[in-house]
């Protein structure tokens, strides 16, 4: 009588069970359908107590055990038939429940001198089902569940009592509500787990979206933000700068002869000299300033606070000559890299596309100029 719906316990860790959709495995469910025969076996053992005693008829007993046996059947039944996948893991409390719940008020009103105990055994059993069940259908499964109460109470209320006459009697209800406390303790586990991996998953979660967003602004070979990221930040400044009346500057910056040393070095001495380049800007740009892989050997760099051209120019000619001294024989003996690039500062009313555009031209007519140079647009 006392089969409170055991929890399903969760797969080792390691394995690769088949889950259903709320990530419980069937191996986890033959488990707790062993639970739920072990509770049979335990509350069948307490009422044959109760029967040896003369307090519940012996008649009683066997018809719990088989009613008890008649759910473990239909239990692995279920999982058999592969019902705790068809009903997404709800096996246990869309059949079970209410199964297990019939036999403990059937018991009630049959057996009223331990109804109160069957009363008291269905709150882990509703409980068990809290957890799990969407709540229209524990809404509906709480209103039967009271209107039979409620229907027992009312036909069976006087002979509605626990076994606590003799010594023996009260002492196997002592332990029947031991075992309840047991079953609530174990179901106040499972919360904590439910909730701790929920935690889990909500943390996992908000990793790979982390993940997913770097992968999405980055770009993979010198991990510098990439174009889109560029752009976005370049609209996002362009705001800024028209509601403050700030106007920011950008440089375009390209490695001279990249080609060349693709052609002559190969393909992987160009990948590092990229992610060499990206590092050293990184480290030579300010905290503000944002420098960013707009192209193949194109690279952005956005400085929110130059207003002034000439204060541009400076820190991209600063930049240009740090290319130049790099020590590029680490890379390669005899590797010279420069840059050139095109600075063009905010204009009042200019979009984006304007202002690159002349960032462009300016890098443009660098390239012209001879390269290894810096002009404005
Ligand atoms: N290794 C490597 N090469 C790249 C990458 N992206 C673009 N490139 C190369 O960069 C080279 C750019 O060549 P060009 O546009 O002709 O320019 P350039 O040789 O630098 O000449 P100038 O810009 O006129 O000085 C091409 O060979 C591209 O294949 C990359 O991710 N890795």
């Amino acid at each position: 009588m006392n089969t409170t719906l055991p929890v399903v316990p969760a797969t080792p860790a390691g394995e690769r069970p088949r889950l259903d959709a709320r990530g419980t495995s069937t191996r986890g469910h033959v488990r707790a359908s062993w639970g739920v025969l072990g509770f049979i076996a335990s509350d069948t053992a307490l009422l044959a107590g109760y029967a040896l005693l003369g307090h519940v008829s012996a008649h009683a007993v066997l018809m719990y055990a088989l009613a008890g046996l008649g759910l473990f059947g239909t239990y692995r039944l279920g999982i058999a038939l592969g019902w705790h996948q068809r009903l997404r893991g709800m096996l246990l409390t869309l059949v079970m429940t209410p199964l297990v719940s019939l036999q403990l008020l059937g018991t009630a009103f049959w057996v009223p001198q331990v109804g109160l105990l069957m009363l008291m055994t269905l709150i882990p059993t509703v409980a068990m089902t809290a957890l799990i069940l969407p709540t229209r259908y524990l809404g509906a499964l709480c209103l039967l569940l009271g209107a039979c109460s409620a229907m027992l109470v009312a036909t069976h209320g006087a002979a509605l009592s626990l076994p606590m006459q003799a010594g023996a009697e009260a002492a196997l209800t002592a332990i029947w509500f031991t075992m309840l406390l047991g079953r609530v303790a174990t179901l106040s586990v499972r919360g904590t787990q439910l909730r701790n991996a929920l935690t889990q998953k909500s943390a996992d979660l908000a990793e790979a979206l982390q993940k997913l967003e770097a992968i999405a602004t980055h770009d993979e070979l010198t991990g510098l933000l990439n174009r889109r990221a560029a752009m976005a930040m370049l609209a996002n400044e362009a705001q800024r700068a028209d509601r403050s009346g700030q106007a920011f500057s950008v440089a375009l910056f390209d490695i001279d002869h990249f080609k060349q040393v693709n052609d002559t070095l190969g393909h992987a001495t160009g990948d590092e000299v990229l992610r060499r380049y990206a590092a050293a800007m990184l480290g030579a740009t300010r905290a503000a300033d944002r420098f960013a892989r707009y192209g193949g050997e194109e690279f952005l760099l956005l400085m929110p606070d130059q207003p002034q051209v000439h204060g541009a120019l400076q820190v991209a000619d600063r930049l240009r000559l740090l290319t130049a001294q790099h020590p590029w024989h680490e890379v390669a003996e005899a590797l010279a890299i420069t840059v050139s690039a095109g600075v063009a500062t905010q204009r009042p009313g200019e979009t984006t596309a304007q202002l690159l555009a002349r960032a462009d031209g300016a890098l443009y007519a660098a390239k012209h100029a001879g390269r290894n140079r810096v002009q404005a647009g």
